[in-house]
């Protein structure tokens, strides 16, 4: 089957994008077609497989499939791409608009020079905190903040935060001594998060500025993860570490993300996105 696809990344987080405004993929085969599409050496070497979708709810829908198959619910650096594809192609008319998720709406603005989009923002929503909707097991509490997480010999502290997908927020001193490798794929599999969790390992430069590495839920370790930095900025404020309501740049490994936790709850996230490829998937 030969499916029209089109490559995009947002600070490095890349993932295989199919319009199905204009084609259509049977629902029993986008779990495989994500791992193959992912595959770096017989695929076309990406994070996941997003659709970009038509929706009854939103101007435009997303769906994000991990690069082992499995289905995620929201995607910030997917959010921004889809905006600009979005809007270049012009599924959209307006330089403001929604985008469904399986985590809800979000509202986007796109900044736009000679009719390319050169900028996103995008309204994330309220972070989820208690522990029932994260989800993450244990005496429901208002938040998870700060509380001790034992890993093999090692106790850590954890706070946990959904931004429509669950994240597990570690703060460290430096973040060159981030223990991604020796402990992602363990946390992310931790009984304690029964969907399993994204894991952010986050250093706090300043009350300004963020550093911040991730191992994502289903991928692994990506060099950027929208809804990561997002929660990032809201743990560390939970944490009394950055003051609410102020704009926060965090630099992830593939460039920096503007995100704000504003004063009526919501955070904003701004950041570019960018078009790699355009193409045909021979899928077998
Ligand atoms: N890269 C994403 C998040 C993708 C989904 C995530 N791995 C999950 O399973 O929740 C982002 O930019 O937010």
């Amino acid at each position: 089957m030969e499916i029209p696809f089109i490559k995009m990344h947002g600070l490095g987080n890349s993932y295989v994008y199919l319009d199905l405004f204009k084609s259509q993929v049977a629902e029993e085969l986008l779990s495989d077609l994500a791992q193959k599409v992912s595959n770096v050496n017989t695929g076309i070497g990406s994070d996941g497989l997003i659709l970009i979708h038509p929706s009854e709810e939103a101007d435009v829908g997303m769906r994000i499939f991990n690069k082992d198959g499995s289905e995620g619910k929201n995607c910030g650096n997917g959010l921004r791409c889809t905006a600009k594809y979005a809007y270049e192609a012009g599924l959209v008319k307006n330089r403001i608009f929604q985008i469904e998720t399986k985590s809800g709406n979000v509202d986007v603005e796109v900044m736009v020079h000679n009719e390319k989009v050169y900028e996103i923002t995008i309204n994330m929503g309220r972070p989820r905190l208690s522990r029932s909707s994260i989800p993450m097991v244990g005496e429901e509490l208002e938040t998870v903040v700060n509380e001790p997480f034992k890993v093999g010999n090692q106790v850590l502290y954890v706070t946990a935060v959904s931004m429509g997908n669950p994240h597990a927020v570690f703060f460290v001193d430096t973040i060159a001594e981030a223990p991604l490798n020796e402990l992602g794929e363990i946390i992310e599999r931790d009984p304690r998060f029964p969907e399993g969790v994204n894991v952010e390992f986050v250093e706090v430069v300043n009350d300004r500025e963020l550093n911040f590495r991730v191992w994502e839920r289903g991928s692994g370790i990506t060099m950027a993860c929208g809804t990561g930095a997002c929660a990032a900025v809201v743990a560390a404020t939970l944490n009394q570490l950055i003051p609410k309501n102020q704009t926060i740049r965090v630099h992830l490994d593939g460039g920096d993300l503007m995100v704000k936790w504003d004063q009526a709850g919501f955070v904003w996230m701004t950041g570019n996105a960018e078009v790699v490829a355009a193409g045909t998937f021979h899928y077998v």
